[in-house]
């Protein structure tokens, strides 16, 4: 299995494809792990054929330091990739062949949806994913596109960004796989110090506790008690801890009737910046 390095390259090899087959893609950046893997073999499952980017892009990064430390592990995520199937196409691009040296991002309106958590503390960030997203979206046109629940608002800007710039791809949302104590799997997890990464469970028991406590108190409660648990927790700082309206994924401080919740959670650990979410109802 060799990695298929520039976008013509990618095209001689899906022209050869017949049409009346079906093509899924999973946009990954690399340093693959189950997560990823259960995402793989969805799109395996639900597809004739498949391709998986891995594609560290720079303009949805707004830390440098965030960039130039992402894990690179090319080899062994194909050794991964190989496992779940030998006919997978890796498409694994430049920089510059992805941007012809033109690093700039478009600018999106999400309805509001690029404004909050995310949104909020990264700034530019989902333009970077939409403009990278699109770009292959447009390039490889696949009938389903896979992506994780762990990063759930990240799913609500892709089904957003399919609408605005009618693109006629089904968007095809994946639960989150954990480690054993817990923790949401995530490339970054690579970077944590073992000790450190054993004890990031307290964010998912964090987020269990929450969602115990919303059957008895108010979201206003909550995010309080979030708050002072992290507080007290010298390991962890917290970034940001929301209860949203899932529909719209808005910020609420009262229930409202009839409504679907969920929580959010970014927090920082040794300097590494994680994520994790979980319906409360
Ligand atoms: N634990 C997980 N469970 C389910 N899907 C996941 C998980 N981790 C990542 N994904 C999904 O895999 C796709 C590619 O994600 P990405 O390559 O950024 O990996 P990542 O582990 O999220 O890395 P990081 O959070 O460190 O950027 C995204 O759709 C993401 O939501
Ligand atoms: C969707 C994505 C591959 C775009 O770079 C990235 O944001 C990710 O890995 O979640
Ligand atoms: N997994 C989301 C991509 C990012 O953190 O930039």
């Amino acid at each position: 299995m060799v990695p298929i390095k520039t976008k013509k390259e990618l095209l001689k090899k899906l022209n050869n494809i017949n049409k009346s087959n079906s093509l899924g893609l999973v946009p990954t950046m690399g340093a693959l792990h189950l997560g990823h893997a259960s995402l793989i073999k969805r799109a395996v499952a639900e597809n004739d054929f498949v391709v998986v980017s891995i594609f560290v892009n720079p303009t949805q990064f707004n830390n440098q330091e965030d960039l130039l430390k992402y894990p690179k592990t090319l080899t062994e995520d194909i050794d991964l990739i190989k496992k779940i199937a030998s006919d997978i196409i890796v498409f694994a691009p430049t920089v510059a062949d992805i941007y012809n040296n033109t690093t700039e991002s478009n600018t999106y309106a999400f309805n509001g949806l690029e404004k909050v958590m995310e949104g909020a503390f990264r700034p530019g960030h989902f333009n970077g994913v939409g403009t990278i997203v699109e770009a292959l979206f447009r390039l490889i046109e696949p009938e389903r596109a896979y992506f994780g629940e762990k990063d759930f608002q990240q799913l609500r800007i892709i089904q957003k960004l399919t609408e605005i710039q009618r693109l006629p791809v089904q968007i095809v949302g994946c639960p989150i796989v954990r480690e054993p104590h817990g923790l949401a799997m995530s490339s970054r997890n690579e970077r944590l110090d073992p000790k450190v990464r054993k004890k990031a469970s307290f964010i998912y028991d964090t987020l269990l506790s929450a969602k115990q406590k919303f059957g008895m108190d108010n979201a206003f409660k909550i995010k309080e008690w979030v708050t002072q648990e992290f507080n007290e927790n010298t390991d962890f700082e917290l970034e940001y801890f929301e209860i949203t309206d899932v529909a719209t994924l808005t910020p609420i401080q009262q229930k409202i009737e009839n409504t679907k919740y969920r929580a959010f959670i970014a927090v920082f650990a040794d300097n590494i910046r994680l994520i994790d979410n979980i319906a409360l109802n």
